[in-house]
C-alpha cells in the first residue's frame, strides 16, 4: 500500500470531537485507511495484512504540527469561471446585474476564457482547503479539463436559460446540458459527476424544464437550480401559476433525493416542509444573498426541519472570492440575525455545513474523516495571532481562520497544495493568464 501520514496534528472527527491522532491515507485507493489508531477492521488498514504499526513507515508525510486536520471543504454553489469578473460590476440587485452587466460580457466569453478562469478560480479553491464544488456555466468540458488537471472533485452542469430564446436555441441549450450531463459523469477517474442544471424556474420555460427533467431522470443524474433567490424569482410563479415555486419543481418532478437547489431564502413553511419531504437540499449563499441584499435565508428552520443545508460561494462577481471561511462566517452571522436569535446557526453548524453536508448535498465522497471514508482533508494552520488562543478549534474554523491559514490541502488522497504550494498548478501562469482573458474580455465588452 502507498501510504500518506498527516503527522502532529488535531483531527476534526465526524461527530464533532477533536483528537491528537495521526491519519493514514491509502493514496493508491484515495481512502482514509486509520484515524490514529482507529482503522477499519480493527488494527487491520484495509485488508492489506498490515498493522497500523507495520504502516507507519509511510511513503510520504504532512506535517500537521500546530494545525487543525479537517475534512476537505465543499463549495457546494459557484460559477468558476466568473473569476473573470470580480470587481468587475459591484453594488447593484440581482436582475439589473445580471442584465445589464453579467449577461453581456458572457456573450463574449469564448471557451479559453472559461478555462482560464476556471483555473483562477480552482486555484483559489485548493489554496483555501476547498476539494469538491459544484458548478454550473457553459464551456464545462474545459472546466472538467482544470478539475482532472487541479486533482479535486467536482458535479458539473451546463447552465440553460430559454428565455428571450426562439425554439431552436433554447431546446439546444437543454440538449447541451442534457449532453455535458451523460457525457462527462465519471470523468477524471470518477472525481467528475454531473447533474441537469436549468438556471431558475423563473429563466426556463416549463416545457423545456419538463422535458430536460425527466431525461435527467432516464440519465440517473441529479437537477441543480438557483431557486427562491429573490421575491422576482417567487412572485411571478406565485402570480401565474398560483403555487409557490418548491411546490411548482415539484409538480415537474425537479424535487428528488438527489437534487440540490442554490439559495432558498424566500421560502414560507409549507415548501421548507416539502423540501424536508423531498430530501432535496439548499445551498445557502450568505456573502453573494447580502450583496445583492436578496434577502436573509431561514438557516436555521430549515435545518430544524431536517433539510440538508450546504454552503455555496456563488460566482466571483458576487462575493467576491471563492474563500469557503468566509461563506462560514457569514453564514452563522447571517443565520444569527435572520432568525433574531444569537444562538441559532452556531458554529458546529456552519462547519457541518462545509463538509458532510455539502459532500452529501452534491453527492460527492469526502467531507468526514474517519476510516473507509474519502481522504479529503485540509490542514488549517493554528499558529497565527488572529487564532490565539486556541480555546475551540471549532469556533476559530467557524470565526477566525481564513482561508489563507489553511497549509496543506488532499483530496482523494493526492496532495493538491503542500506547504502552500499547489502542486497540481501552475500558480504564476494561471493568475497571469487568467488576468490577460479578463481584460482582454473586457475591452471586447467595450467595444
Ligand atoms: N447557458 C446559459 C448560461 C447559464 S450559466 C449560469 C448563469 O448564472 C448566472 N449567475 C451568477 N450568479 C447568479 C445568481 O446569484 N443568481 C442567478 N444567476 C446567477 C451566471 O452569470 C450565468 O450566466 C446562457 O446561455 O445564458
Ligand atoms: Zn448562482
Amino acid at each position: 500500500m502507498d501510504t500518506l501520514r498527516v503527522t502532529g496534528g488535531r483531527v476534526l472527527r465526524p461527530d464533532g470531537r477533536v483528537t491528537e491522532s495521526d491519519v493514514t491515507v491509502d493514496r493508491d485507493a484515495g481512502t482514509v485507511v486509520a484515524v490514529g489508531d482507529e482503522t477499519v477492521n480493527g488494527g487491520e488498514t484495509a485488508g492489506s495484512g498490515e498493522t497500523v504499526e507495520e504502516t507507519l513507515d509511510a511513503d510520504d508525510t504532512l506535517d500537521a504540527d500546530g494545525g487543525l486536520v479537517i475534512p476537505g471543504l465543499v463549495n457546494a454553489h459557484t460559477h468558476v469561471a466568473m473569476t473573470l469578473l470580480r470587481g468587475y460590476a459591484d453594488d447593484k440587485p440581482l436582475d439589473p446585474w445580471l442584465r445589464e452587466d453579467i449577461w453581456p460580457a458572457e456573450a463574449e466569453l469564448t471557451p479559453d476564457d472559461i478555462e482560464a478562469g476556471a483555473a483562477l478560480g480552482v486555484l483559489e479553491m485548493i489554496r483555501s482547503g476547498t476539494t469538491a464544488f459544484a458548478d454550473m456555466y457553459f464551456a464545462m468540458d474545459r472546466v472538467a479539463d482544470v478539475v482532472d488537471r487541479a486533482g479535486l472533485r467536482a458535479r458539473l452542469g451546463h447552465g440553460v436559460v430559454t428565455v428571450g430564446k426562439d425554439d431552436a436555441d433554447a431546446r439546444e441549450d437543454v440538449e447541451e446540458s442534457l449532453r455535458v450531463a451523460r457525457d462527462l459523469d465519471g470523468a477524471a477517474d470518477g472525481r467528475i459527476r454531473t447533474a441537469f442544471m436549468p438556471h431558475s424556474l423563473t429563466t426556463v420555460g416549463e416545457e423545456f424544464l419538463r422535458e430536460g427533467v425527466a431525461e435527467a431522470r432516464e440519465a440517473g443524474v441529479p437537477v441543480h437550480l438557483h431557486a427562491n433567490e429573490t421575491t422576482d424569482e417567487v412572485d411571478p410563479i406565485v402570480d401565474e401559476r398560483g403555487e409557490r415555486p418548491i411546490a411548482y419543481a415539484e409538480e415537474i418532478d425537479a424535487l428528488g433525493p438527489d437534487d440540490f437547489f442554490a439559495h432558498g431564502v424566500h421560502l414560507d413553511d409549507s415548501e421548507i416542509d416539502r423540501l424536508a419531504d423531498a430530501g432535496t437540499a439548499v445551498v445557502h449563499c450568505p456573502a453573494s444573498n447580502m450583496k445583492l441584499a436578496s434577502g436573509m435565508a431561514p438557516v436555521q428552520r430549515l435545518r430544524e426541519a431536517g433539510v440538508t443545508v450546504a454552503l455555496g460561494t456563488d460566482g466571483a462577481a458576487s462575493n467576491n472570492d471563492l474563500d469557503p471561511f468566509d461563506e462560514m462566517r457569514d453564514a452563522a452571522m447571517l443565520g444569527k440575525l435572520a432568525a433574531a436569535d444569537a444562538t441559532a446557526v452556531p458554529a458546529t453548524a456552519v462547519v457541518e455545513m462545509a463538509t458532510a453536508d455539502g459532500a452529501d448535498a452534491l453527492g460527492l465522497p469526502g467531507g468526514r474523516i474517519e476510516p473507509g471514508a474519502a481522504a479529503d482533508l485540509a490542514v488549517v494552520d493554528l499558529d497565527a495571532p488572529h487564532l490565539t488562543p486556541v480555546h475551540d478549534p471549532i469556533s476559530h474554523l467557524a470565526y477566525a481562520a481564513r482561508g489563507s491559514d489553511v497549509r496543506h490541502t488532499v483530496c482523494d488522497g493526492e496532495v493538491l497544495m503542500r506547504d502552500r504550494e499547489v502542486l497540481t498548478l501552475d500558480a504564476d501562469a494561471v493568475q497571469e493568464r487568467a488576468a490577460a482573458a479578463a481584460s482582454d474580455l473586457v475591452d471586447r465588452v467595450g467595444e
